[in-house]
């Protein structure tokens, strides 16, 4: 369970999150949902202990993630930035985060094998495509068996079959009474993926609650979400995505 209570988080003048609230329940996948800058990586990463909030709580579990006694075994995540080393073997870079972690060296080998990286684990992380790589993103996030996933924007440029893979994969983990929670800008894939819609935009909570519920009276769940954020619709023969509209919105970045 993660529990977001009144978080707020400042970048200067600009309110990046701005006293949001939702409840994230386990067996369920939970997209994340706002245009570009509405402040969904800040909240994950306040959750996940990469930076420190203004105000309000982010809690997994009931607690704030650098209170949690073994991280890893409780959220695994996948976020953009740091990767493993390029030259490291993909089963070298696991067994450094297993050990780092206390985790059974034999984890490694199992979870390899369950994102079907089993074949390829000797190989150096340089030579993976990025499906592969997003594969063994995935695998580090499940070192620990979490209870909790938290994943930002997991198959951005995923190929069809990539996309339709961490799909299910994530569905049976939510089926099995794990709780997560998904970040996407790809309406027809959150569509086909989320039982729970969390929509921020501009830094405040727009909608939340059963994607049959935030859907109704919308021709899609796309349409829902243009007529919530108050976005322009996507022009046609567009990829069911948000439009690119940081630098519209004055990002500081
Ligand atoms: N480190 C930072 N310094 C200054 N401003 C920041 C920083 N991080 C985020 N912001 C600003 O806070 C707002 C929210 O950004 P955030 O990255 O959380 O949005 P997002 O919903 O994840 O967007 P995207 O989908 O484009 O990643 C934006 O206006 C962004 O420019």
């Amino acid at each position: 369970m993660i529990e977001v209570a009144h978080l707020t988080k400042r970048y200067g003048a600009k309110v990046a999150v701005d006293d949001i609230s939702f409840v994230v329940g386990p067996g369920r996948v939970t997209g994340f949902l706002g245009p570009n800058g509405a402040g969904k990586s800040t909240t994950l990463r306040i959750l996940l202990g990469l930076d420190r909030a203004d105000a309000g709580t982010a809690l997994i579990g009931g607690k704030r993630y650098r209170d949690l006694r073994h991280p890893l075994r409780t959220v695994g995540a996948l976020l953009d930035g740091a990767g493993p080393v390029p030259e490291r073997r993909a089963v070298d870079h696991l067994t450094w985060i297993a050990q780092s972690n206390r985790i059974p060296r034999g984890r490694v080998r199992e979870v390899l094998e369950v994102v079907g990286l089993g074949d390829v684990a000797k190989q150096q992380v340089k030579k993976y495509s990025l499906g592969m790589s997003r594969r063994l993103g995935l695998a580090a996030a499940l070192l620990g068996d979490p209870e909790v996933l938290v994943l930002d924007e997991p198959v951005n440029g995923l190929d069809p079959d990539g996309i339709r893979w961490v799909r299910t994969f994530l569905r049976d983990y939510a089926a099995r009474g794990r709780t997560v929670l998904l970040s996407s800008h790809l309406m027809t894939e959150m569509a086909d993926t989320a039982d729970e819609v969390v929509v921020i935009n501009q830094g405040r909570i727009a909608a939340d609650g059963p994607l049959g519920v935030i859907t109704a009276g919308h021709a899609s769940l796309e349409a829902a979400f243009f007529a919530l954020t108050g976005e322009p619709p996507p022009s046609p023969g567009h990829s069911s995505a948000w439009p690119r509209s940081r630098d519209a919105q004055g990002s500081g970045r």
